[in-house]
């Protein structure tokens, strides 16, 4: 059996990852054996995919630790320095590693309905190299919380880290690095249409100032991993829904951040089809990247038995390991 420490010091040796002390999070493994307790809280724009810079049992989790210390030196650390990522090997060792999300006591009050948070007191951690489901009815707040980690809206409470970063006292100017860090994949794709497979991707990489060089390496290698090799040069109207779908996860992904946001992204889309969209994020996933889906796909959830998160009417009612989608969601 691995030890946690020696494990988790690997990981963070081999990414460079901050220790954990610094987030005051319990690894999972530390945590005490827990009654299941429902309800216990735990711990380019979309046209580029990396945010909007331009146009064993289950069993429910122990809560976390919250509060968390500000950065000692007062400084702002590089967040690609601070995302971790893991290899493959410390993933399957060691599944926890630093937490790359934490939800710290966060309420989500919209002005347009100001009696009724739509997400209330949700306090959460989502470790590096995991894979997430979030779950919930339609309007139970999986959306809020995928906006609120892109920093496209703010907590009305509480706080939001991804990684080291304090989102809820984030400078503006700090939001595209943030969203470099953070792939994203939405239920309509959002692919620009005069534009080929091959430009939708490599515009994620244009709008960061990427070499030419570095597009034509890396946009024919991810859209050869998304099994598009052969697409290149069709547009997007020239492609079915699925393959839309592995245009968008490419351009998530083509610039290699360490967390993948996915908003309902087999909506779309034919169950044979949504299969192999998530495949292909666990595909990701077994590279090392945190993946977080927000999901009404209750055959997926229940098959891939993975963490299930589930929200209702704003409150986060169950957090469960090789979870199941659930008749309370
Ligand atoms: N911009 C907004 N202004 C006011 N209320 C909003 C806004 N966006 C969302 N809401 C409300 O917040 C609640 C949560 O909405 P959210 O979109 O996060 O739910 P969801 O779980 O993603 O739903 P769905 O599965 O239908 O996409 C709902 O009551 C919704 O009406």
């Amino acid at each position: 059996m691995t030890n946690t420490n020696d494990a988790q010091r690997r990981a963070r040796q081999a990414t460079g990852a901050a220790p954990m002390g610094r987030h005051a999070a319990p690894a999972r493994d530390a945590a005490p054996a827990h009654p299941a307790r429902a309800g216990a809280p735990r711990a380019a724009s979309q046209a580029t995919g990396a945010m909007p810079p331009v146009p064993a049992q289950g069993g429910v989790r122990p809560q976390g630790a919250h509060g968390r210390p500000a950065n000692a030196t007062g400084t702002l650390p590089d967040l690609s320095a601070s995302l971790p990522t893991l290899s493959v090997e410390d993933v399957q060792q060691q599944p926890m590693g630093a937490p790359v999300i934490t939800f710290d006591h966060v309420t989500k009050v919209y002005p347009a309905q100001p009696n009724r948070p739509s997400l209330h007191d949700i306090s959460v951690q989502i470790y590096a190299g995991e894979f997430v489901f979030l779950v919930g009815h339609s309007g139970s707040g999986k959306s809020t919380f995928i906006r609120l980690i892109i920093r496209e809206i703010k907590p009305t409470d509480g706080k939001i880290y991804i990684a080291d970063e304090d989102l809820t006292t984030m400078r503006n100017w700090r939001v595209p690095y943030l969203r470099r860090n953070i792939g994203c994949v939405f239920q309509d794709f959002k692919l620009l249409p005069n534009k080929t497979v091959f430009e939708n991707v490599a515009f994620a990489l244009e709008v960061i100032g990427k070499s030419r060089h570095v597009i034509k390496t890396q946009v024919p290698e991810v859209l050869r991993l998304v099994g598009l090799q052969d697409k290149l040069d069709k547009r997007p109207d020239q492609l079915s829904g699925g393959e839309q779908q592995r245009v968008s996860i490419a351009r998530a992904i083509v610039n290699r951040p360490p967390l993948l946001v996915c908003d309902e992204p087999t909506g779309n889309l034919d169950p044979q089809t949504s299969r192999g969209i998530m495949d292909l994020l666990e595909r990701i996933n077994r590279t090392g990247t945190t993946v977080l889906v927000a999901t009404h796909d209750r055959e997926m959830v229940d098959n891939m038995r993975r963490r299930v998160i589930a929200l209702d009417n704003g409150q986060l009612t169950r957090d469960q390991d090789r979870g199941v989608y659930g008749f309370d969601v």
